[in-house]
């Protein structure tokens, strides 16, 4: 890949805490994320691997401006050469960077499956586009009638993949988008995923799944309590994983049924 002088994205020392209350009237903070570095390049999908709450999605939320108000950040967020401000993230999330959540629960409940679809396409074209993006992940015209609550959780996890199939998506944010899917899905993600990258945008693929990350991504970053332990070419994922530069993520690899030894060594639980 020709590496660009400006990566599409780059984090450097992110840091997220919560103020919180404890004991009633005492305050602490508490520090999900420090320090987190990744970046990514236009047409390259970078797979962030951590464990269950090692701070992924507070990394997406923080790329997205969608973190929670309590939420104390800094560092930097670089997107096309210019800091990322919560004022540029609203203007660009849904449409030049889109975004996969990893809860259904991102779906309004209020509102039919066929205009959560219809957000942030171009008004005059937006109802055959989102019949066009239905018929795609294998929804039926009537389904866009529908209410999420009405809907099962596989059909869910299409309505929210076809949301961020935007024209002109530069950045995909894509937060476990593969949770309890039968494997036939999962390739069709996956490949969905790849389309995205070969169209030419950067796609940040968040996981504890590390065989969907070294199916997929060109790179993987391996993140642990909120810090980056390793950045890697997917390819170091490979053999007894001797071209990893860290033990956290040999072992990791390791780790792997097929390469020997459990995850519960690890102590994690994925
Ligand atoms: N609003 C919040 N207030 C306080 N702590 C929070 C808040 N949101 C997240 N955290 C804490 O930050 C840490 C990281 O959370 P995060 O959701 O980013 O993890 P994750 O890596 O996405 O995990 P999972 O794989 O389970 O989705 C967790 O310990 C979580 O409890
Ligand atoms: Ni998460």
């Amino acid at each position: 890949m020709l590496k660009t002088a400006q990566p599409l994205l780059k984090v450097e020392n992110l840091s997220i805490g919560f103020s919180q209350y404890f004991r009633g009237t005492q305050k602490r903070v508490i520090q999900p994320i420090s320090n987190l570095q990744v970046d990514i390049e236009a047409g390259e999908i970078v797979a962030v691997l951590g464990a269950s709450g090692s701070g992924k999605s507070l990394l997406a939320h923080a790329i997205l401006g969608i973190l929670p108000t309590n939420a104390i950040c800094s560092g930097s967020i670089i997107y096309r050469g210019e800091e990322l401000t919560e004022k540029r993230k609203a203007g660009l999330r849904g449409r030049e960077i889109s975004f996969i959540p990893q809860s259904v629960n991102y779906l309004d409940p209020l509102m039919p499956m066929g205009r959560q679809v219809q957000i942030g396409l171009d008004k005059q074209s937006a109802q055959e586009k989102q019949q066009r993006l239905f018929a795609h992940y294998g929804l039926k015209e009537s389904d866009g009638k529908l209410y999420p609550h009405e809907l099962s959780g596989g059909m869910l996890r299409r309505v929210l993949f076809a949301t961020s199939v935007r024209e002109g998506v530069k950045l995909v944010i894509a937060d476990e988008p593969t949770p309890g899917i039968h494997p036939q899905a999962l390739a069709e993600i996956l490949k969905q995923l790849r389309q995205f990258a070969r169209e030419g945008a950067g796609v940040m693929l968040i996981t504890h799944d590390i065989m969907s990350a070294v199916k997929i991504a060109d790179r993987v970053a391996v993140i642990n309590d909120g810090q980056t332990i390793e950045v890697s070419q997917v390819s170091a994922f490979s053999g007894t994983g001797e071209q990893l530069k860290t033990d956290y993520a040999r072992r990791l690899w390791r780790a792997l049924p097929q390469n020997g030894f459990t995850y519960r060594e690890l102590g994690w639980e994925a």
